[in-house]
């Protein structure tokens, strides 16, 4: 059997789905509230920074992958006027029913009757050529093989369409002793304090570890058949932005 690693732990393939599950069913309520805090609101800005690149426009069709409480798939309603432009659709996708419903309670309360699906990204359950934009914030580094859900994203994406990673990667050098004391000591801490799950959040600073920095993802991207990838390091290289674009 092949193995993988959850975190800094080697682990069955078959297993880390099921592990990456539990974290995310344990940290679900507590998710917005701790990602304010863990990232002093920065995901707000790396967010904005996606949805403007993302280019949605009125009418366009949008899925949002990893899609958990529902941030981006909130903007994407509202750029492609969902609701009011007939063509428009946006769709919120997460493997994780814990994270989805919190993430359709989110839009119900916001009056956006979204629809939400559960699958895993490795296996899309659309058609080629499907939309005009696909999205996954913070999502690519927990799944077992990145590579085929990188692939299926692009199988699904219109030609002209792009697909928008959003993930944590690699901060510069003089960053690195401050970045490694925040997330080895402070973030289970507030793990602990805030979701009572120092756990999880230990999982959270060694998977970003673990994933791989922002030139190595851009091959990644390019192997799989991108035509044209873009990547923007942002705050110094602690989230990158890869656009692939497909002709
Ligand atoms: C850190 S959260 C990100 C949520 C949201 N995109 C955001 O930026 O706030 C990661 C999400 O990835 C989801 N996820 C993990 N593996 C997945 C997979 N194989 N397919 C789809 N979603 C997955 C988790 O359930 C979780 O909701």
């Amino acid at each position: 059997m092949s193995k993988t690693h959850f975190g800094y732990q080697s682990v069955e393939e078959t297993e880390k789905a099921g592990k990456v599950a539990e974290v995310f069913h344990s940290v679900a309520n507590k998710y917005d509230v701790m990602n304010d805090l863990m990232s002093f609101g920065l995901h707000r800005l790396w967010k904005k920074v996606t949805i403007a690149r993302a280019q949605v426009r009125p009418g366009q069709k949008v899925l949002d992958i990893a899609g958990g409480t529902g941030d981006l798939a909130k903007a994407f309603a509202q750029a492609a006027q969902w609701g009011i432009n007939g063509d428009a659709q946006v769709w919120l996708s997460d493997i994780n029913a814990s994270m989805l419903r919190v993430g359709r309670d989110r839009l119900l309360d916001d009056g956006l009757a979204l629809p939400c699906v559960q699958f895993d990204a490795e296996k899309i359950p659309f058609p080629p050529n499907y939309f005009d934009a696909v999205t996954v914030a913070f999502g690519l580094r927990n799944m077992t093989h990145k590579d085929v859900a990188l692939t299926e994203m692009l199988r699904v994406i219109k030609p002209g369409g792009r697909v928008l990673v959003l993930e944590f990667s690699k901060p510069d050098e003089f960053l690195q002793p401050i970045y490694d004391a925040y997330s080895f000591k402070i973030l289970p801490w507030l793990g602990q304090k805030i979701a009572q799950d120092a756990e999880s959040y230990r999982y959270l600073a060694e998977s970003i570890r673990m994933h791989p920095d922002a030139q190595t993802l851009k091959d990644m991207m390019l192997k799989v058949g991108f035509d044209e990838v873009d990547t923007h390091r942002m705050t110094g290289g602690i989230v990158a932005l890869h656009i692939g674009i497909k002709y």
